[in-house]
């Protein structure tokens, strides 16, 4: 029988008043041997470690802190102290779902008022995670994905035609705003049927905008202390409310729209689910308010990072013309000349794929997450944590730890995701899509989307950079090259079809999977 939302309630463990689950503690009360964990040298008694901190760029901050520290090392931010992580023997510890758990915590914690209890931002013992986890999984199927494939082929050729048009007109193009149209339209399209006219309009979509707003004042908010927050972020706080409201009035117009079709060309996308599926099981629904959370969680978690993550593949093609050269060649060989290639032969580009899992190492785009202990243990045999205490994985630092990923871990190879170099590897040390029970649900439907994506660019176009451009990264939660423009030239009709397959690609269609996954 259908369980009601009281009983679902009544599950849920009570919070503190900051909502926070119970057994949340600060590092000094969590970390029984902190002192024996390193901290910046110039530390100052009130302020803590705030000397020369960047706050437009704090997981950069932290990159430069975890350098100078070593693999775990703390910071303490006023009366706040931090434990991070990145070496790969913490990592790989931390991956141990009987121990620990995901932490709720700093840039995912401040994303609650848009989020609430929606996937991503939901607490462990929240009972609306496991529903919808439940009632959305199935979304992310084999079958559900090759539905959305032929979406996603229409939303990329919507790019192309774009692209072409600033190719004749000898204009290079804006990376991260082009593919941020483009994986928004991807996700509104597959997941909820809408068009957001992105690539129809000279600004962003203001539901883009709005995104940007909320997570870069999510980002802000760590970096200013809790009791100054109020007043120092006023005006911010009141601009953030009106995102949070544009979000919500977006959203709102989209389901309800799917609710006034009232079920004609109903096509059992993540919306149908969110409004018609059952939990098989208890036989539950999401309520309304959760449905409104779900949708502005997935609009926001399922195009932010791929559109970075493409972003950086780009740049490293433009970068690397030889690995951009094999990458077309196996294109070429695999697709050929079929304008839509399939569903099935898109895992089959073996190497973009390892272009794109080499991009995520060096900057996975959703950069950083929180782990808790379970119960009182000790992190790798070294450092006692008691329940409820808390660190921060630093990814990229994780990718780029040279215990793991040998002297050269800033070179870009993607020749590192060749299945023996990733079966050499130890387990639970490439991450960028976190770990466990609460790791990305939305993974195959990303990696799909950007091979897919960087398949036809590559098969169209030879990118060229511009040679004054330095990487810079901008931060907002998520990662992505600032400013990144690259020119375009379109190339000549591909070769013709190879005979043969290259290299690995008669294996059967399923990517390789990074060590740990
Ligand atoms: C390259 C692209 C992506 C990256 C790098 C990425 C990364 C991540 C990471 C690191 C987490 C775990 C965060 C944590 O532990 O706090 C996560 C969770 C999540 N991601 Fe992604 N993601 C990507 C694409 C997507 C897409 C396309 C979708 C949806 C279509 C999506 C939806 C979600 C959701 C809903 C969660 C929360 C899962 C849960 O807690 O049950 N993501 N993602």
């Amino acid at each position: 029988m259908a369980r009601t939302r009281t009983e679902a309630a009544a599950r849920t463990a009570p919070g503190t008043p900051e909502g926070l689950p119970k057994g949340f503690r600060g590092a000094e009360a969590g970390w029984p041997a902190l002192h024996r964990i390193p901290h910046p040298p110039r530390r100052l008694p009130l302020a803590g470690d705030v000397l020369g901190a960047d706050v437009r760029r704090p997981l950069q901050d932290a990159m430069r802190h975890g350098r100078l520290l070593g693999p775990i090392y703390r910071r303490k931010v006023f009366r706040r102290e931090f434990v991070f992580v990145w070496g790969g023997r913490y990592a790989a510890d931390l991956a141990d779902e009987s121990r620990f758990a995901k932490h709720v915590g700093l840039g995912v914690a401040n994303l609650r008022p848009v989020a609430g209890d929606g996937l991503f931002t939901a607490y462990n013992h929240e009972p609306n995670w496991q529903l919808a986890h439940d009632v959305l999984a199935p979304g992310f199927s084999r079958e559900a994905m090759s539905g959305y494939h032929p979406m996603m082929l229409d939303v990329a050729e919507r790019l192309l035609d774009r692209w072409d048009a600033e190719e004749r007109a000898g204009r290079p193009v804006d990376v991260p705003a082009d593919m941020t149209k483009l994986t928004l339209e991807t996700i509104a399209r597959t997941g909820f049927g809408h068009d957001f006219g992105s690539f129809e309009r000279p600004r962003p979509h203001p539901f883009v905008t709005a995104m940007i707003g909320t997570l870069t004042h999510a980002q802000r908010r760590n970096a200013v202390p809790g009791p100054l927050a109020p007043l120092l972020l006023r005006a911010a706080a009141r601009r953030n409310e009106d995102d949070i409201a544009l979000l919500n009035r977006t959203v709102d117009a989209v389901v309800a729209a799917r609710r006034e079709a009232d079920g004609s060309g109903s096509t059992g996308d993540l919306l149908d689910r969110m409004l018609e599926t059952a939990h098989p099981e208890t036989g539950e629904r999401l309520a309304p308010d959760n449905v409104r959370r779900q949708v502005i969680t997935f609009l926001v978690a399922g195009h932010e990072t791929t559109s970075g993550a493409l972003s950086f593949a780009l740049y490293h093609l433009s970068r690397h013309p030889e690995i951009a050269a094999r990458a077309r060649a196996e294109v070429d060989a695999v697709w050929g000349e079929d304008p839509r290639p399939g569903y099935d032969r898109v895992a089959r580009l073996r190497l973009v794929r390892r272009i794109l899992d080499e991009s995520l190492r060096l900057w996975p785009t959703a950069p950083a997450f929180a782990r808790e202990a379970r119960e009182d243990t000790v992190l790798a045999g070294e450092h006692p944590m008691r329940r409820g205490a808390w660190t921060l994985v630093l990814t990229p630092l994780l990718h780029r730890d040279p215990e793991v990923w040998g002297p050269d871990a800033e070179r870009f190879d993607p020749g590192r995701f060749e299945a023996a170099a990733v079966r050499a590897r130890p387990a639970h040390t490439f991450k960028p899509f976190g770990t466990g029970a609460r790791a990305c649900i939305g993974r195959q439907f990303a990696l799909h989307e950007a091979t897919l994506v960087l398949g036809l660019l590559l098969r169209r176009y030879t990118v060229k950079p511009d040679p004054a451009y330095r990487l810079r990264i901008a931060e907002r939660l998520t990662l992505m090259p600032e400013g990144l423009r690259l020119g375009l030239e379109r190339r000549e009709a591909p070769e013709p079809v190879r005979a043969s397959p290259p290299e690995d690609s008669s294996a059967p269609g399923r990517p390789v999977r990074g060590a740990g996954e």
